[in-house]
């Protein structure tokens, strides 16, 4: 396999939208007579170079609106860069928004051959393809029908079944995988795991960061249009959870400061959330079998009865891995006005790699949350090795026969 060919070359490429945007009533009487609209230039990529290798499978990753779908359809020639050049070789296949490329009024059947001719098959090659786009799809029972009557996830199928049967030296593949099923989206990434070994050239924008470090051997991290990372996938994500980070705290802050005065005087609150391992600092990474402290301070201007301490470990997605609450270990704590500190303690915590955040609560007898923290503090675990999930283990491996 040619490593070193470049199968694309994207050139100091910039790409500006025009946005248009209603005007306020005030700014439309000032101007009176004039566009009820004002133009703005949005450059949704910053001048992007890159070379991506025959062969090479290439995670784009970044936050919403970081310019991830706009290079990949710049790539795919789908939309022209205002500035810089692209330069392309080999058969491309692209799935980029849901439905780009199907005629609506079409069936199942029309499309397959239309979207084939378009990516340069004849006839008699789509004809040879044919049953085995229909059986990849899985959606032969509608492949007579119209595509309009179609799901999003029957829309997918064939669309990508019709993608990877067309022979392409180039794939393209936008978040669009997503709309398929779990059992599709297995197949999809089986089929494209199939093309790693054939020696095609993938390019893939996604929201899943396990996806990345699974699949591709290089991720490029966009923020702002611009190429923050480009390298291995798992110091992208890293670099990419730090911007993830850094916007939180930034919305955070920006929520604060809208929400400080409306936050009830005569309530209970959390005065403070902290977390660090035993025998570590705060800030500090949290290993596999440390012992995790949080530490939590609240306190109630008038009195609150048998409170309830809560605190919630979510992942970087937001999703829950793990929570818990003082009455479940059996503490009673009486009533709470004095600033209180408790201490949760969490023994040999299993994390896998990534950045975890506490969400902390103060409840009343009745379960009814007093006051709210999401993401009061977080902690990072660091990357190991050919490990990947949520849940870290000691696992043991051996061989029980030859
Ligand atoms: N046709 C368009 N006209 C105006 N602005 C556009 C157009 N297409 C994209 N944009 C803007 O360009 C920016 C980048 O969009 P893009 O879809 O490339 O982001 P993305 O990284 O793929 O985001 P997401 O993760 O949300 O899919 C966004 O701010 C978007 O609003």
């Amino acid at each position: 396999m040619a490593e070193h060919v470049p199968v694309v070359e994207v050139n100091d490429v910039s790409k500006r939208f025009i946005i248009r945007k209603e005007k306020s009533l005030k700014e439309r009487l000032v101007n009176a007579g004039r566009s009820k609209q004002f133009k703005e230039d949005f450059w949704a990529l910053k001048n992007v170079s890159l070379e991506i290798g025959s062969g090479q499978t290439i995670g784009l990753i970044g936050p919403n609106g970081s310019g991830k779908s706009t290079l990949l359809k710049t790539i795919g020639g789908i939309i022209q860069p205002t500035s810089g050049t692209i330069r392309r070789r080999g058969r491309l296949a692209a799935l980029l928004e849901l439905g780009a490329g199907f005629h609506q009024d079409l069936t199942g059947r029309e499309n397959v051959y239309l979207n084939a001719s378009i990516l340069g098959l004849s006839r008699k090659q789509t004809d040879l393809y044919f049953d085995d786009i229909v059986e990849f799809s899985g959606i032969k029972d509608f492949i007579d029908t119209q595509v309009k009557f179609y799901s999003s996830g029957m829309y997918v199928r064939l669309a990508f079944a019709v993608a990877v049967h067309v022979d392409p030296d180039l794939l393209l593949v936008d978040e669009v995988l997503a709309v398929g099923d779990e059992a599709f989206q297995r197949k999809c990434l089986d089929k494209i795991r199939s093309f790693q070994r054939e020696g095609r050239t993938i390019v893939l924008v996604t929201h899943s960061l396990g996806q990345i470090t699974e699949f591709c051997d290089r991720a490029v991290l966009l923020n702002k249009g611009e190429v923050l990372f480009d390298g291995v996938p798992h110091e992208a994500v890293r670099d990419f959870r730090d911007v993830l980070e850094e916007r939180r705290q930034d919305e955070a802050e920006a929520h604060n400061a809208t929400h400080e005065e409306q936050v009830p005087v005569n309530n209970g609150r959390i005065v403070s959330t902290t977390v660090h391992a035993a025998g570590r600092a705060e800030g500090d990474p949290v290993h596999p079998g440390d012992d995790l402290i949080v530490r939590v301070t609240y306190e109630h201007p008038t009195g609150l009865p048998d409170w309830i301490a809560a605190i919630q470990i979510d992942n970087v997605q937001g999703v829950p891995v793990y929570g818990t609450a003082s009455p479940r270990m059996k503490l009673d704590l009486g009533v709470l006005r004095e600033p209180t500190t408790v201490e949760f303690v969490l023994h040999d915590v299993q994390f896998g790699t990534g950045k975890y955040f506490i969400n902390s609560t103060l409840m009343n007898r009745e379960r009814a949350h007093v006051h709210d923290v999401p993401q009061a503090v977080s902690f990072d675990v660091p990357y190991y090795d050919l490990a990947v999930g949520i849940v870290h283990s000691t696992p043991e491996i051996r061989v029980v026969g030859a």
